[in-house]
């Protein structure tokens, strides 16, 4: 007997570097049908044909809707968010907050109606405060609604280690917790070569500098673009989280959820490892810090903390 399982479906509001080049990934792959939603009247539509165009070349059936109508969002399994305005050079993530707050709020509302059963992956910065926004006004679980960032920080830590010892980053594992923003915390302690713990292999100083480049990973390409900040390597952190939501996988990525009491930390967004399956966020892996990990992490969620407060200030009511 023919097992037919129909095509899941991922919605992607915001039709810009991020958005069009995780869409062009996950439909290259055969992951899922995608539809690629933007304000801007035709871009959407524009790229995804583009995309659907170079099908015959790269041998995928799957298919990409463009449009500018949240109706076409419906039934889709998971939905991300990349729309609003990236950084300039000098500017921090945090600059972002009023412009951006009130596009993820509108942005919210309309997944809140037309997409109510899907897992919302925030990436519009400031992501931490984003992923509140959508998360309040949604109402969504907070299983549903997991902030990409420690994907992309750990990625980028990871990458840096292999350049450092001229190792394959297939044998490396790095781990980046705290909040998507100067006061990510890469963890050392938790940080691999072949198994290896990096302090046992690179000198106090280098890891300082590997240290203080992940921190300004985003702002060194923002540096380098002028106007776009880094798009390939958030799209390759995005997929990874669908695929092992999609998939089931239960991959362990460090991810933004909502703690709720879990390394001390209450009511708000912040990046720490969790297992993510089709359910979504399945569980939050508690790791035993050191007490200056644990104080680094205070200090990211107590950032957050901050940001929130000004969200509240911002929005008297997070459902107007
Ligand atoms: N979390 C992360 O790790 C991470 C990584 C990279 C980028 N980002 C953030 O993602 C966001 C997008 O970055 P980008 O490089 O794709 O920017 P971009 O300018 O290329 O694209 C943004 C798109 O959003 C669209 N848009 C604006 N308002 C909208 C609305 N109300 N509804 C639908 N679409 C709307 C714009 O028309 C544009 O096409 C930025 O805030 C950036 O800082 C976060
Ligand atoms: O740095 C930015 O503004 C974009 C993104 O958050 C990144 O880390 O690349």
């Amino acid at each position: 007997m023919r097992i037919v399982k129909k095509r899941r479906k991922v919605s992607i509001i915001g039709a810009g570097n991020v958005g069009a080049t995780t869409a062009q990934k996950i439909v290259e792959n055969g992951l899922a049908d995608v539809v690629l939603l933007d304000i801007r009247d035709g871009v959407a539509q524009g790229k995804s044909l583009d995309i659907l165009e170079a099908g015959p070349l790269m041998g995928f059936d799957t298919r990409i809707v463009g449009t500018g109508h949240y109706e076409e969002i419906a039934d889709s399994s998971v939905v991300v968010v990349t729309a609003g305005f990236s950084r300039k050079p000098g500017m921090s993530r945090d600059d972002l907050l009023h412009k951006n707050g009130e596009i993820i709020r509108d942005v919210a509302h309309n997944i809140r109606k037309f997409a109510p059963d899907s897992i919302i992956i925030p990436v519009t910065n400031p992501m931490d405060l984003m992923a509140y926004v959508l998360w309040r006004v949604t109402g969504f679980p907070r299983e549903r609604v997991i902030g990409m960032g420690g994907a992309l920080d750990s990625s980028r830590f990871a990458y840096f280690l292999s350049e450092e010892t001229r190792t394959s980053v297939s044998n490396i594992h790095s781990l980046v917790m705290g909040g998507h923003g100067d006061q990510m915390v890469p963890l050392l302690d938790f940080s691999t070569i072949a198994g290896v713990p990096v302090r046992k292999i690179i000198p106090s100083d280098r890891l300082e500098a590997i240290v203080t480049r992940t921190r300004n990973g985003g702002a060194e390409i923002v540096h380098l673009m002028k106007d776009s900040s880094a798009y390939f390597a958030p799209a390759a952190a995005i997929y990874s989280m669908i695929e092992s939501i999609l998939h089931d996988r239960h991959r362990i990525i460090p991810s933004s959820v909502l703690l709720e009491g879990e390394y001390g930390i209450r009511g708000a967004f912040v990046g720490v490892p969790v297992r993510l399956g089709n359910q979504g966020l399945e569980e939050i892996i508690q790791l035993p810090l050191s007490a200056e990990e644990s104080s680094q992490l205070a200090h990211s969620a107590a950032v957050i903390a901050e940001g929130i407060s000004a969200l509240n200030r911002l929005f008297n009511n997070f459902s107007e």
